[in-house]
């Protein structure tokens, strides 16, 4: 989407730990992501994720991460947790993913590695027409997300006009190139922050804040010099 505002949207996923919750509204983070993915080691009940909410830092928006949960268990963590967002990672469709009335982000599987054509942005907009934006992620179709690998990021061509987030495999150490190469509404990160699963690291959570904003700030850069 054409880049009118100079800041990367953040969002930590696979929070465990209210501390980590908390830590992760001091640096700035804009989302944090409780995960009710039934296969995945970060996942957490809706209790303990209506624990992590409290802990939240004003303006800082929780969302929920789901990957193919029943439209029950989802009304559950709907009504338990009360998410500002919700992120589907599965086979889900655009009908199931509107009728919790909230608005949602469709995870896409882009597979790793190259080889693939760029991304039909005009095909996901009409099947997810009800999708607030889109988030690219690396694994493939039938994989669990939150492996760490990135994928081809050159099939994202420019001119994507619905917010989009990019994930898989993001840490302080690549997010500064995909945030400059794609300049995409958000970055998502899980195990790009982490000791083990569903662990965050402070340091690596600071230094992954920090990359982004420098990313921001040669965008910012080079847009005042084009005056
Ligand atoms: O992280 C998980 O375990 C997970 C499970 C089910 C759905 C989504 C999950 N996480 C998402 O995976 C991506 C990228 O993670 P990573 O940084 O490569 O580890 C991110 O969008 C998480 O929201």
């Amino acid at each position: 989407m054409k880049r009118t505002l100079f800041r990367t949207r953040i969002k930590f996923c696979g929070m465990t730990r209210p501390g980590d919750v908390r830590l992760a509204g001091e640096l700035g983070v804009d989302a944090v992501g409780f995960i009710f993915a039934a296969d995945s080691p970060r996942r957490v009940d809706a209790e303990e994720a209506r624990a992590m909410r409290v802990a939240l830092a004003p303006m800082v928006s929780p969302v929920a991460v789901f990957r193919d949960n029943s439209s029950e268990e989802v009304r559950d963590v709907v009504r338990r947790v009360r998410p500002v967002l919700l992120q589907f990672h599965g086979n889900e469709e655009d009908a199931f993913c509107r009728s919790f009335g909230l608005p949602y982000l469709k995870a896409i599987a882009m597979g790793t590695g190259s080889g693939q054509g760029a991304v039909d942005f005009i095909a996901l907009r009409v099947r997810y027409a009800g999708a607030s934006g889109f988030l690219f992620d690396s694994h493939g179709a039938g994989e669990s997300p939150g492996q760490g690998r990135t994928f081809d990021w050159s099939r994202l061509k420019p001119g994507i006009e619905t917010p989009f987030f990019v994930s898989g495999g993001l840490t302080a150490d690549n997010v500064h190139d995909a945030a400059l190469a794609l300049l995409p509404w958000g970055v998502d990160v899980s195990s790009g922050i982490e000791r083990s699963p569903g662990l965050k690291d402070g340091d690596l959570m600071r230094r992954f804040v920090e990359e982004v904003r420098r990313a921001d700030c040669a965008e910012l850069g080079k847009s005042c010099e084009a005056g």
